[in-house]
C-alpha cells in the first residue's frame, strides 16, 4: 500500500556521524538542525555502528528536532528503532528486511523507502508498495564504497521510464555523489519524459559542509530553479527532415556574422592561431584563454566555450572544470572536444572528470573519441560500452551518437568521412568535407570553434534549435573546405550559382563570372572562326542568366568598331540587370574602372577573390591582357578554350600556354556550365540542361572549330 500523504522529497538528508564526514568537533543534532534551517525536506538517520539503546536515544532526540521543522524522520535499516521512537518511517536496502514484513511491522501509515539499482529491483519495490525509491548509485562516492553498481544518469532515467511505463507513481530520489556542482545536471539528465525525480538524497555534501545551512539553501535553490544551461535548449524541434534543416542553414550562418559571438577557446597550442582565424572567418570573436578563473567573467559575455582536450595536465584539467562550471552557471553553451580521449589512461580519466564536472552542450569527436566518451561513465566507471577496438559501420555510428546524446541530453557529433550528428532523437549524416581536412592539423579542433560560434549566436536569439545550429556549423565549415580544396585539385571553383551564394550569405564564395571580351561586328571577317566564339559566348550568356551569375561584356572603341554582335543582343537583354554590357574601352585589357571598381571585384566591397571565365576574340591580345590583370589583382581566371580565338589561329595555342603559365585555368564552356551547377539537385538544373541541349550543335561546332591541337 502506498503512503497516502505525498512527501516532499526535494532535498533528502541522509546523516553520517563518522569522523570522516561529520568531523571531530561538531555534533549530529546541530548539523541536522542547520540543514533543516537551510531547507532539507526529509531526514534519514543512518548509523552503522552503536548499540540499539544508543541509536534509539539518538533517533528520539533527532525526531524532536525534525518535528519542530515539520520534516519526516526515517531510520536506515532499523524497523525496531523506528517503532521505538514513533518516527515517520524507515529506509531499507535490498539485503535488509523484506518490504512486506516491514509494512506488517510498521503499519499502513508509515513511510517505507527501498533502495533500487536495477529496473527489476525498482519494479519489485513498487509492486510491493514502497512509498519511494532511493535510486543509486548515481556517481561513485567515498561515503559508501561498497555500492553494487554505478548507474549514472542514464541508469536512473531508465528506471524512471520503466516504472512509469508499468503504471507506478511511486516517488523517487537518487543517491550517490550528488552535490551542488552536479545537482542541476543530474535532474536534467535523469529526467525521463515519462517521469521525473522527486528529489535527491545527499550525505557528505551537507553533513561535511562547513556551513550546512548555507549549502542546503543553495542546493534547494538549485533544485527548484531551472538550470541556466537548460534555458532555451529546445528551439524548433519540429525540424526533423534534412531538407528543412538545410533550409535553415543560411540564416544560422548569417546570424553568426550579425551577432559576432565570443568563441572562448581553451585549446591546444598547435591550433590556437588557426582556431582564432577560423573564429574570425565565420564571424565570431575569438579569445584564446586557458585560465579557468577568467571564465567567470568571460562566461558573462554571451559567447560559448570550447574545451579542447588536446593537451592534458592536472592544472589544465582544473582550468577546464572551472570554466565549465562558470559557463554552466551563466547558461552559456559549452563544446567539448575530447581529443585523443582513448589514447592514454590519463585522458580516459580526464574524460570522466569533465563529464562529471558540468553540462556539455555538444560533444564532438572522431569515432574513437566518441566511443571512449560513451564508455566512460562519470567517474571512470565502465558500463554497457561499445567495443573501442572495432570500427563501426554507418548504422552503428548513428546508433552511437544517438545513444550518447540521449544519455547526456545534448548534441553529439561523430566526425569522419561521413559525419553523424544527433540530439538523441533526430540523427543526421553529413557527407560534406574534403579529404584534405584530414591532412591539415587543427581542422577537427577548429570545427569545434565553428560550432561554438553557431550555438552561441543561436542563444543570442538565432531561433533555431541547437541541433540545427550544430549542423549549420558543420556544413559551413565543410563546404568552405571543399571550395578551398577544389582549386588545388583541379584548378576550378565553379560550384555555386549566385542564388545559392546569396542564400549562403556568409560563406566566402564567389561565382565564376563570365566576361565577354570585344565580340564586335568589325572583327567578324578578321578573326579565325569568329562565329564559333559567338556560339560559345551565347551559350555562356544563357547559362549565366539561368544561374543568375553576373556577366560583364566589353566593347573596344565601339564608335569605330561597332556594337557587340547582333546574335548576342537578345541574350544580353534577357540577362537584364545581371549583365554589365557596353563597357566601352580603349585599353586592350578588360580591367577598366567599370569592371575593377564593380563590387564583384573591388577589394573594398568584398574581402575575397572573384573567379572569372573569359570568352573573347584575340586570345593573344585582349584576352591575355585581361587574364594577366585579373590574376595580378588576385582573382582566379578561367579561359574557355572553345570561346577564344585570334586573327591567326596559331596565336591561340601560344596565348593559352602563356595564360596557363601565369596561373589561369584553361577549360571548356560546357565544363564551366556543369561546374557552376555543381549538383543536379539544384533548382536551376532543368533550365541549364535545356540550354546545354539546345546548344549541343553549337558546342560541337565551336569545339571542332576552335579547339584541336591548341590545348
Ligand atoms: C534515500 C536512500 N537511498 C538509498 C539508501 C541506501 O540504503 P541501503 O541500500 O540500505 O544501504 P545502506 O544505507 O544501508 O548503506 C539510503 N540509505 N537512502
Ligand atoms: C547511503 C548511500 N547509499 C547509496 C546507494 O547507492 O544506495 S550511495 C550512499 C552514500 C551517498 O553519499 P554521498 O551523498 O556523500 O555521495
Amino acid at each position: 500500500m502506498t503512503h497516502p500523504i505525498k512527501i516532499d522529497y526535494t532535498l533528502y538528508l541522509v546523516t553520517d556521524s563518522t569522523l570522516a564526514i561529520l568531523g571531530p568537533d561538531r555534533d549530529l543534532y546541530t548539523v541536522v538542525e542547520q540543514a533543516l534551517r537551510g531547507g532539507v525536506t526529509v531526514v534519514q538517520l543512518r548509523e552503522k555502528t552503536g548499540d540499539t539503546a544508543e541509536l534509539v536515544a539518538k533517533a528520539r532526540k533527532l525526531h524532536g528536532i525534525t518535528k519542530r521543522y515539520g520534516v519526516p524522520l526515517l531510520i536506515n535499516d532499523r524497523v525496531d528503532v523506528a517503532l521505538a521512537v514513533g518516527c515517520e518511517g524507515v529506509h531499507v536496502g535490498q539485503d535488509d528486511m523484506d518490504l512486506a514484513t516491514v509494512r506488517k511491522l510498521l503499519g499502513p501509515d508509515k513511510i517505507i523507502g527501498v533502495t533500487a539499482s536495477t529496473v527489476d529491483e525498482a519494479l519489485r519495490a513498487c509492486e510491493r508498495g514502497a512509498d519511494y525509491l532511493g535510486i543509486g548509485t548515481v556517481y561513485a562516492t567515498p561515503t559508501k564504497t561498497n555500492t553494487k553498481e554505478i548507474i549514472g544518469a542514464a541508469g536512473v532515467r531508465e528506471i524512471l521510464t520503466k516504472i512509469a511505463e508499468a503504471g507506478h507513481n511511486t516517488q523517487t530520489v537518487c543517491i550517490g555523489g550528488v552535490n551542488e556542482l552536479n545537482v542541476q545536471r543530474i535532474f536534467h539528465q535523469c529526467h525521463s519524459p515519462k517521469k521525473a525525480l522527486d528529489g535527491v538524497a545527499i550525505v557528505s555534501a551537507i553533513m561535511a559542509a562547513p556551513d550546512p545551512e548555507a549549502v542546503s539553501k543553495k542546493l534547494h535553490g538549485l533544485i527548484t530553479s531551472e538550470p541556466a544551461f537548460a534555458a532555451d535548449l529546445g528551439g524548433n524541434q519540429s525540424v526533423a527532415d534534412a531538407r528543412s534543416v538545410v533550409d535553415l542553414v543560411p540564416s544560422v550562418i548569417k546570424h553568426v556574422h550579425e551577432t559576432t559571438p565570443l568563441s572562448h577557446n581553451m585549446t591546444n597550442l598547435v591550433v590556437q592561431n588557426i582556431a582564432a582565424n577560423v573564429a574570425l572567418a565565420v564571424g565570431a570573436s575569438p579569445i584564446m584563454a586557458g585560465y579557468g578563473e577568467e571564465a567567470a567573467d568571460l562566461g558573462k559575455l554571451g559567447g560559448a566555450l570550447v574545451i579542447n582536450m588536446g593537451s592534458v595536465d592536472p592544472s589544465g584539467l582544473e582550468n577546464y572544470q572551472k570554466a565549465l562550471r562558470a559557463y554552466n552557471q551563466q547558461g552559456r553553451p559549452v563544446v567539448y572536444d575530447p581529443v585523443g580521449a582513448g589514447a592514454t589512461a590519463i585522458r580516459r580519466a580526464a574524460v570522466g572528470t569533465i563529464l562529471s564536472s558540468g553540462y556539455l552542450d555538444v560533444i564532438k569527436g572522431n569515432e574513437g573519441e566518441i566511443k571512449t566518451v560513451f564508455n566512460t561513465q562519470e567517474q571512470e566507471e565502465q558500463q554497457r560500452g561499445v567495443d573501442s577496438s572495432t570500427t563501426l559501420d554507418a548504422t552503428q555510428k548513428a546508433q552511437l551518437v544517438r545513444a550518447l546524446a540521449a544519455r547526456e541530453k545534448n548534441v553529439v557529433v561523430l566526425t569522419g568521412k561521413t559525419d553523424f550528428v544527433s540530439d538523441g532523437t533526430r540523427t543526421f549524416a553529413i557527407d560534406n568535407g574534403h579529404a584534405y581536412l584530414g591532412m591539415v592539423t587543427g581542422t577537427g579542433c577548429t570545427l569545434g570553434t565553428t560550432i561554438s560560434a553557431a550555438i552561441a549566436s543561436r542563444k543570442a536569439g538565432g531561433g533555431v534549435d541547437r541541433l540545427v545550429a550544430v549542423i549549420a556549423a558543420i556544413l559551413h565549415f565543410e563546404i568552405a573546405a571543399e571550395i578551398a580544396a577544389v582549386p588545388l585539385l583541379i584548378g576550378l571553383k565553379f560550384r555555386y550559382s549566385s542564388n545559392e551564394l546569396n542564400q549562403l550569405g556568409a560563406l566566402p564564395l564567389i561565382p565564376t563570372t563570365p566576361s565577354i571580351c570585344d565580340i564586335q561586328e568589325k572583327f567578324r571577317p578578321a578573326i579565325h572562326e569568329f562565329d564559333k566564339v559567338v556560339l560559345t559566348a551565347r551559350k555562356a550568356l544563357r547559362a549565366a542568366t539561368v544561374l543568375q551569375i553576373p556577366i560583364f561584356v566589353t566593347t573596344q572603341n565601339r564608335a569605330r568598331l561597332g556594337n557587340t554582335v547582333s546574335e548576342l543582343q537578345p541574350h544580353l537583354q534577357t540577362a537584364g540587370s545581371l549583365v554589365q554590357a557596353n563597357l566601352d574601352k580603349t585599353r586592350f585589357s578588360m580591367w577598366i574602372p567599370g569592371i575593377s571598381s564593380h563590387p564583384q571585384f573591388s577589394s573594398t566591397s568584398t574581402d575575397h577573390t572573384s573567379d572569372v571565365l573569359i570568352i573573347g576574340i584575340e586570345s593573344h591580345i585582349c584576352v591575355t591582357q585581361t587574364a594577366l590583370d585579373l590574376l595580378q589583382h588576385g582573382h582566379r581566371v578561367y579561359i574557355a578554350a572553345d570561346g577564344v580565338s585570334s586573327t591567326n589561329r596559331e596565336e591561340v595555342g601560344i596565348a593559352l600556354a602563356r595564360m596557363r603559365h601565369a596561373g589561369a585555368v584553361v577549360t571548356s564552356s560546357e565544363s564551366w556550365v556543369y561546374e557552376c551547377m555543381g549538383d543536379a539537385g539544384i533548382p536551376e538544373f532543368k533550365g541549364i540542361v535545356g540550354v546545354v541541349k539546345e546548344s549541343a550543335g553549337d558546342t560541337r561546332e565551336a569545339l571542332g572549330g576552335l579547339v584541336g591541337s591548341k590545348i
